[in-house]
């Protein structure tokens, strides 16, 4: 019997223009654009490997070696169902050529062939970072359970394609179809069809851009993106001003400043919405913080790293980000990395050595110093642990087939690693 079974890997996206607020939660269609950068695989993904087979009793999901519920009309229950409805749709167009991964006999094969679309599917997936920990786990996870099924299924699909149903598992997802830079087109129609993910500039435009993620010390975070940005719509007067007047432009400079790779101006617009996003949840009834000092004082070390430069006649240097939770993702050219790594070894104590990827410091690793002209009045230095743990990483690909050897499910069906 043929073993009908794909992996892939899928990365994590960070958004520059931030998506917050739907305009239909079922389908999951957002009240504005956003547009966001791919992070590299090498260091931050999620790798799922879907099998379909006639003796499967039921749809199942293991995620990090653990039973993740199917709920009924949930967003996996939809993402399933969709790749199942695609894949029907190509056995349908294909009664002839069935078209899946070399068959050993075709001429017995085919009639069992069109009809895996009716086998019920077995997922193991594992994100290789901490889950629903503010990494946008949920993104990575999503892309990766569509592209694997789709590649089980052999679909044609593009990765716009693609995106419509990654977008049903979480809105995000849809983004992380992609490498590089990636924009979320919100789209106008009620049935969310023109709803997709499109490639702004794949990262060979600009591998330049690289990511340092300050993993800001937490406990779960207390108000859900998804709950957030639905008493966001409900409530927030500034919302409207801003999916109305202000994203539509930001979509259209920062969409140019990446293709002219002018830093200066990308870095000042993913400042900017990073700001109004935490704003319009200070505007929410009752209002959201994801923030918290830590995060702030980050802010004040890179406006103040800025401003050190600007005013010496320099550029802007880096840019930060967060989304729903406390987290900073400084974005920043790759030669101003090692300084921005010191910059906050010196007001956050490391306990872990710095995983340096890159090999920007060498044996000794960072010290913990600031540049010339630097205000170090900006912010307090604070006590080791409230930022846990630095990520350096870089602007990445798309999702990725992997081999067999990378299996997560053993011959049985059943996932290779438990939790
Ligand atoms: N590899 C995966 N495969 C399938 N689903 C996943 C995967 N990883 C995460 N998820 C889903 O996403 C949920 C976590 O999403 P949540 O939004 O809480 O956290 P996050 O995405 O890590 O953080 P944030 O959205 O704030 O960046 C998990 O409970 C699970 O349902
Ligand atoms: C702040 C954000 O990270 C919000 C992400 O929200 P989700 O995609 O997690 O929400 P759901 O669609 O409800 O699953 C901004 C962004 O990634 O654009």
């Amino acid at each position: 019997m043929p073993v009908y079974q794909a992996t892939v890997s899928a990365p994590v996206n960070i958004a520059c223009i931030k998506y917050w607020g739907k305009r239909d939660t079922k389908l999951i269609l957002p009240t504005n654009s956003s547009l966001s950068v791919t992070l590299d695989q090498d260091h931050l993904r999620s790798t799922t490997t879907s099998r379909a087979d006639a003796s499967f009793k039921q749809d199942q999901l293991w995620l990090n070696g653990k039973v993740d519920e199917i709920k009924e009309g949930g967003r996996l229950a939809t993402c399933i169902s969709e790749m199942k409805r695609l894949r029907r749709e190509f056995e349908e167009k294909n009664p002839n050529e069935p078209k899946v991964s070399r068959v050993l006999v075709p001429a017995i094969m085919h009639a069992h062939l069109l009809q895996i679309s009716s086998f019920h599917v077995h997922i193991s997936s594992v994100n290789n970072f901490p889950t629903a920990a503010g990494l946008a786990s949920s993104a990575a996870g999503f892309a990766a359970l569509v592209s694997s099924l789709a590649a089980l299924y052999n679909l044609p699909a593009t990765p716009s394609e693609l995106s419509l149903i990654s977008r049903q598992g979480s809105g995000s997802a849809c983004r992380s179809l992609f490498g590089g830079f990636v924009a979320w087109q919100m789209g106008e129609k009620a049935d969310g069809s023109d709803s997709y993910a499109v490639e702004v500039a794949p990262r060979e435009h600009w591998p330049d851009i690289h990511a340092l993620i300050c993993v800001v010390s937490d406990t779960k975070k207390g108000t859900s993106s998804t709950s957030g940005m639905q008493r966001t719509v409900e409530t927030s007067p500034l919302l409207q001003h801003r999916i109305k007047h202000v994203v539509p432009e930001r979509m259209k400079a920062i969409s140019k400043a990446i293709l002219e790779k002018d830093f200066d101006t990308f870095a000042r617009i993913t400042m900017q919405d990073s700001n109004q996003f935490h704003a319009v949840a200070l505007d929410t009834d009752p209002p959201i913080f994801y923030m918290n000092d830590v995060s702030r004082s980050i802010i004040a070390l890179i406006t103040e790293y800025n401003r050190a430069s600007v005013e010496s006649g320099g550029k802007i240097k880096a840019a930060y980000t967060y989304d729903a939770g406390p987290n900073a993702v400084i974005y920043a050219p790759k030669e101003n990395i090692k300084e921005i790594v010191e910059l906050i070894y010196s007001y956050f104590p490391q306990t872990e050595p710095f995983k340096d990827p890159f090999g920007l410091f060498g044996a000794a690793g960072p010290k913990g110093k600031v540049v010339d002209g630097f205000n170090a009045a900006v912010a307090k230095p604070f006590e080791a642990g409230a930022v846990k743990g630095l990520i350096h990483t870089r602007v990445g690909d798309g999702p990725r087939k992997l081999g067999a050897e990378e299996a997560l499910l053993n011959a049985e069906g059943l996932p290779t690693v438990l939790a």
